[in-house]
């Protein structure tokens, strides 16, 4: 985790020009770096630079610094690791069998991407954002960052700061995993603030169905005892995310009406 970070942290401090050859607009570019410092939003500025590689089925990373990319492989194959274990007991815990999630979202060929944030030293944090409000499009994502907080999640309407750990992985909810289990596992809004101390880094590592898969609630968690009607339509994972990055959100959109 710490040579992840470290990673990071190199290429962010590459020359402007380096990093500016994966800038780019295509949602479908495999690598691309992004500096929203000076973005005007609402009232807002988003104060971060971002890193985001397609790492998954086709392992796509750039090659600066040195040994960044095999790092990141190396962290995008455990977090894989980590990221099915957990689904194999969410699974179980929706009396399904172990591997249930597993098939029936491919994840031999599930969509996974490596995000890494930097959010400078930030002089008036009041006024700007560092990631604003938004739920993950995946399964689950796995975040770890320096040990700087910032993050924040949405409970009960209130914001409530997540304190940083050392050596911690933290793991989130995401939308595919709602729609999937109908409900029963809630998508969990986040967001980043910003400190006018420290740098802070963060990696977020989503990890969901093949681009492929048409996800709609599991059968079994819409029929029989719990007699609970499917509260989601189906749709191809990959229109789902062409529409959340577009910045569209979009689990209100295949939200069905409850009768
Ligand atoms: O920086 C963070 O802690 C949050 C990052 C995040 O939510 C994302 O990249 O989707
Ligand atoms: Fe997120």
């Amino acid at each position: 985790m710490k040579e992840a970070l470290e990673g990071c942290n190199q290429f962010f401090n590459l020359p402007m020009e380096e990093k500016m050859e994966f800038e780019g607009k295509d949602i479908w570019k495999p690598i691309r770096f992004g500096t929203g410092v000076d973005v005007n939003v609402e009232k807002f500025f988003y104060w971060r630079d971002f890193l985001k590689a397609y790492v998954h089925p086709q392992f796509n990373f750039p090659n600066k610094p040195k040994g960044f990319r095999e790092t990141g492989e190396e962290y995008c194959k455990r977090a894989r690791e980590v990221i099915t274990e957990l689904l194999k007991g969410i699974s179980e815990s929706l009396g399904l069998e172990e591997s249930y999630i597993e098939k029936a979202m491919n994840l031999e060929s599930g969509w996974q991407m490596f995000v890494t944030n930097l959010y400078p030293i930030c002089p008036q944090p009041e006024l700007a954002m560092g990631l604003p409000s938004h739920t993950d499009h995946g399964l689950l994502t796995l975040l770890i960052a320096n040990e700087i907080g910032g993050l924040q999640i949405q409970r009960n309407g209130k914001w409530l700061n997540v304190n940083p750990l050392p050596n911690c992985l933290l793991v989130n909810t995401s939308d595919h995993l709602q729609i999937l289990t109908n409900g029963r596992y809630k998508s969990i809004r986040h967001r980043a603030v910003v400190n006018n101390k420290a740098t802070r880094i963060s990696i977020a590592v989503p990890f969901g169905p093949s681009l492929d898969t048409v996800v709609s609630p599991a059968p079994e968690l819409i029929e029989g005892e719990s007699n609970r009607p499917a509260e989601y339509m189906p749709m191809k994972y990959k229109d789902y995310m062409e529409l959340t990055l577009e910045g569209i959100p979009c689990l209100d959109r295949v939200r069905l009406p409850v009768a």
